[in-house]
């Protein structure tokens, strides 16, 4: 199990907000969590961001090293995890299950998991973020140079 403690963030749209609120309470109780921002959409404006802006947000901000993991919630997770993945060096992914959720760590050192509100039941997405803070990458695996493709096909589109 990891012992790092995590710099966090966490998003939604409309149709993840009450998963977001319910996640975010939980980060906030979670020892392994150094820091958790919040970064809408705020319930009292609910409307006011479409998942893209969330979720391109909230990747800039683990591009820039500002925070080290983050989750984003959406109808499905689909929209997030496509918005997240646009920004260089980011990874992200739904997971829907346990396993998906340990490998998206251990084999492809994701660094964001999105979620559907639309999709899952409350407890199952709020157990599969606690599981997936659990896990660490290791840059010694021999996955490491498999993400380490990707990483190299994005720096040669880097300015
Ligand atoms: O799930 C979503 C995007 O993947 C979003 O919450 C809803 O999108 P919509 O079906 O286009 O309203």
């Amino acid at each position: 199990m990891a012992s790092k403690r995590w710099r966090m963030a966490i998003g939604s749209d409309v149709a993840g907000l009450a998963y977001k609120e319910m996640i975010l309470a939980d980060l906030q109780d979670d020892d392994r969590v150094e820091s958790v921002r919040d970064l809408g959409v705020p319930a009292s404006d609910p409307e006011s961001e479409s998942y893209g802006q969330v979720g391109i947000r909230l990747a800039e901000l683990v591009a820039a090293g500002e925070i080290d993991r983050g989750v984003l919630i959406c109808g499905t997770g689909i929209g997030m995890a496509i918005s997240a993945n646009k920004v260089p060096g980011v990874r992200a992914t739904v997971a829907h299950d346990s396993f998906s959720a340990e490998r998206s760590i251990l084999s492809n050192n994701c660094q964001v998991l999105a979620l559907g509100q639309r999709v899952i039941g409350p407890e199952l997405a709020r157990r599969l973020v606690k599981e997936w803070l659990g896990y660490e990458f290791d840059s010694s695996s021999p996955s490491n140079e498999k993400v380490v493709v990707i990483t190299r096909y994005e720096e040669r589109f880097a300015s």
